[in-house]
């Protein structure tokens, strides 16, 4: 199969998305049309200035600028227009099915009300169902740096739009902010019925994954790298199907891995575990989920086994109703049967 045939196949494979942060898909050009709208001022003269500081040495060092240029994002059309434009990039790639993150405090620490920014997302989500036929499920990120009580502060304001949320995460700086500093809050979550998820053992160890597991009773792992240092750990995912949302050009530029030659995304699937591909905060690690995918795909030489593997991970991982998985596992199988 030529590498162009090769391309086009895994270009439309069903893919799934479930680790995704909508700051995260905030281009530098949207940025400085949205500081323009908004009477913002950014400390970059130009699109290249800033797309030239996207050059992290761990997450600490991408968190500060990408909290920064969330900071004009200040209307719900700030927030339609930030979705949609991911939507449509996700289309391109034959996402079938996203699950998204917000940070609401993110936000609410600017001033800008809760629901203006779940509603943007929220009517942008909607419309992609209708227009583009994209599923969807919308996840509430607590940020881990900040207290315990800010993040009941959060769920409390989020309390009377829990219709409109399917789950609850947690992201920021992973050192120094174990899971169990969140127990109480995500015990609070389970009792309100939340799905819970956590990133786990991106740069944190892989106690954190346990954490996550024993104290937060979470659905999936958000990275979870890290667990293959701990075989114990690998067992219990993989006996469990506890999914592991795995971003693997997100760890090059956040230096986990030094290169994607070096990155155990084959290991994982070896292992046994529901590994699954994802961008992570795209617009700032050069590559959207299909970029992802590719980059993938030529750097381990994955083969078309491994690869509908992963896609059929993304199926059993995400939480679409049983007749959306059935329908999108057929549609897979289809395109294993393709001659090669
Ligand atoms: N990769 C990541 N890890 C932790 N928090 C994040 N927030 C946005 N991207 C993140
Ligand atoms: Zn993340």
């Amino acid at each position: 199969m030529s590498e162009s045939a090769r391309a086009d196949w895994l270009r439309r494979l069903p893919k799934t998305e479930l680790h995704l942060h909508i700051e995260g898909t905030l281009e530098p050009e949207l940025m400085f049309a949205l500081a323009l709208r908004n009477g913002v001022t950014l400390p970059y003269p130009d699109v290249d200035a800033l797309r030239a500081a996207y050059d992290f040495h761990n997450l600490q060092s991408f968190l500060d600028l990408y909290y920064a240029g969330a900071g004009v994002l200040l209307t719900e059309a700030d927030f339609y227009d930030l979705t949609w434009a991911y939507l449509e990039r996700a289309h391109a790639d034959r996402v079938v099915h996203v699950e998204i993150f917000f940070d609401p405090q993110t936000h609410t620490e600017r001033g800008v009300p809760f629901e203006t920014a779940l509603a943007g997302i929220r009517r942008a989500l909607v419309d992609g169902e209708a227009k583009l036929g994209i599923g969807f499920r919308l996840i509430l990120c607590f940020l881990r740096h900040l207290s315990e009580d800010a993040g009941f502060a959060a769920l409390e304001q989020a309390l009377p739009f829990l219709s409109q949320i399917d789950g609850v995460g947690l992201d920021s700086s992973e050192h120094g902010h174990p899971p169990e500093k969140f127990a109480r809050l995500f015990a609070r979550c389970k009792a309100l019925g939340l799905a819970r998820v956590a990133h786990a053992g991106e740069e944190g160890p892989a106690d954190y994954v346990w954490q996550a597991i024993r104290l937060l009773d979470v659905a999936r792992i958000d990275h979870g790298v890290r667990a293959l240092e701990d075989d114990a750990l690998v067992a219990y995912l993989a006996e469990h199907r506890i999914p592991l949302t795995v971003c693997p050009l997100s760890n090059i530029k956040l230096r986990v891995f030094d290169t994607l030659a070096d990155h155990p995304l084959r290991t994982l699937l070896e292992r046994g575990l529901v590994a699954t591909v994802n961008s992570d905060d795209p617009a700032y690690f050069g590559g959207y989920v299909g970029e992802n995918w590719q980059a993938c795909a030529d750097a381990l030489d994955l083969t078309r086994a491994e690869l509908v593997q992963l896609a059929r991970n993304g199926i059993e991982a995400s939480w679409m109703d049983d007749a959306a998985k059935t329908r999108w596992y057929a549609e897979i199988d289809t395109l294993a049967a393709e001659p090669a």
